[in-house]
């Protein structure tokens, strides 16, 4: 495959074969992290090797951890308490990666942030975490709450409110830096809390990793003691369910049987969701241990969710109300709109583009199913692997080929997505890109 390239995806009859789930984007990224907060050296055990897990490695890198890939395994000594002062930071375009840094970065005396995609990480808000590193006593300089951004500690610790209003990735960040401060954190997470699911894989973690928190059951208040120090030997990161929601709903849309293995049951990765909300459509799916089957190609029917607890899926199971019964509605997803383009009103645009129905509101995107879609058209890509993962599938439902400009971008998450496609009977051409 060219390093930037657009994707004309030809129109499957169906899909059939065995995956094993890539490992879990967020996961990794939060255990490589904690691994070089440790003063010793950690086994992380099948690493993602998508763009965020490259960077959240660069970073660490840069910051003093050792890092050593043997196969899928990546070697971490760390640097505990004392990140590098003085280094300049690139975390590409992930967002959670650049937001746990930013945290952390308090523990040195100057770490300043750029990103070269000041087009998508560029324009993500960062304010509300700025604001409370600055409350903490964090200096903290920026252009307008956006990157480039510099942070300089040292900071004790204490009592601290946090907005979690628009990104989870804020508390998540402060939570991975407080065991390290003199004084711990006690956090008071504010606003309407989105994105819960996430906030617990970073309670997981730090518990994962020896270190003590205790939160309340609605995760508004979450107490973390200072002074402790990350703990750990190996640990095996597991199978990703946001980027397998894409492969669940490309099975559910066409004919076929696909079978799924590496999604444990008890995960709390909040995607994990997408099988029920298959399923409520009319998917035929089966678990047998850590494996999903999808017998493919049965009616499928609307639905309305409040989908902030899987907003990571949303746009897979946006394939899937695409050729449903109805008028599907995923309801409280506004944080959509701050991702790596705006997931609401660009979605809607593209589906349009497409030949479908759709509709949006502050908070809400909608789309009316059809029983069958032209194609024939080129769809933008948005540079955004999960607008690309939807497109595809779309695509693969067609009459005739799609075309998505800077399909490269799927690496942002899933590397492997055109290839586990193509192993399951899909077809694909890879051309030179028309956009970045
Ligand atoms: O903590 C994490 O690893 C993530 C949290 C979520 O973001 P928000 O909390 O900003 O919704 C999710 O969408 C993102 O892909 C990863
Ligand atoms: C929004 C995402 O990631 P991040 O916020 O880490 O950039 C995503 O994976 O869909």
């Amino acid at each position: 495959m060219p390093d930037s390239f657009d994707v004309v995806v030809h129109p499957a009859r169906e899909l059939r074969g065995t995956l094993r789930a890539q490992p879990s984007k967020n996961y990794t990224t939060r255990y490589l992290l904690a691994a070089a907060l440790t003063a010793g050296e950690v086994r992380v055990v099948g690493v993602a090797t998508s763009e965020d897990a490259g960077a959240m490695l660069r970073c660490l890198e840069a910051w003093g951890a050792g890092v050593e890939l043997i196969g899928d395994d990546a070697v971490i000594r760390g640097f505990g308490a004392k990140p590098h002062a003085g280094v300049t930071l690139n975390p590409g375009n992930a967002g959670a990666v650049a937001r746990f840094l930013m945290g952390v970065s308090v523990l040195t005396t100057g770490t300043r942030f750029v990103t070269d995609y000041p087009d998508s990480l560029g324009k993500r808000p960062q304010g509300d975490l700025l604001e409370a590193l600055s409350r903490l006593g964090a200096q903290v300089s920026s252009e307008d709450g956006r990157f480039p951004i510099a942070l300089s500690g040292p900071v004790r610790g204490g009592p601290l409110e946090v907005s979690a209003e628009k990104s989870s990735q804020y508390a998540s960040a402060l939570m991975f830096l407080a065991p390290l401060l003199p004084a711990g954190l006690d956090l008071h997470l504010t606003g309407d809390i989105k994105s819960h699911a996430p906030l617990r894989q970073t309670l997981d973690t730090l518990s994962a990793f020896g270190i003590r928190a205790t939160a309340s059951s609605d995760l508004a208040r979450i107490s973390i003691p200072g002074a402790q120090t990350y703990q750990a030997s190996r640990i095996m990161v597991p199978g990703d369910y946001p980027g397998s929601a894409a492969i669940l709903a490309a099975a559910a849309i066409l004919p076929g049987e696909v079978r799924l293995s590496n999604l444990r049951e008890n995960d709390l990765q909040g995607e994990r969701e997408a099988v029920n909300v298959l399923r409520e459509m009319g998917a035929d799916i089966v678990r047998t241990g850590d494996s999903l089957t999808v017998r493919g190609g049965q009616p499928l029917r609307a639905v309305t969710r409040d989908s902030d607890g899987f907003t990571d899926a949303v746009q897979a199971l946006t394939a899937a109300a695409a050729f449903a019964e109805g008028q599907t509605t995923w309801e409280n997803v506004y944080t959509l709109r701050l991702k790596e383009c705006d997931r609401i009103s660009d979605t809607r645009r593209e589906l349009e583009k497409l030949g479908f129905t759709a509709s949006e509101t502050n908070d809400s995107l909608s789309i009316v199913g059809a029983a069958s879609v032209a194609g024939g058209v080129t769809a933008d890509g948005h540079g955004d692997h999960r607008m690309i993962m939807l497109l595809t599938l779309i695509g693969l439902r067609a009459t005739s080929p799609v075309r998505i400009t800077g399909a490269h971008h799927i690496r942002k998450s899933y590397p492997m997505f055109f290839r586990h496609l193509e192993e399951l009977g899909a077809s694909f051409e890879y051309v030179a890109a028309t956009r970045d």
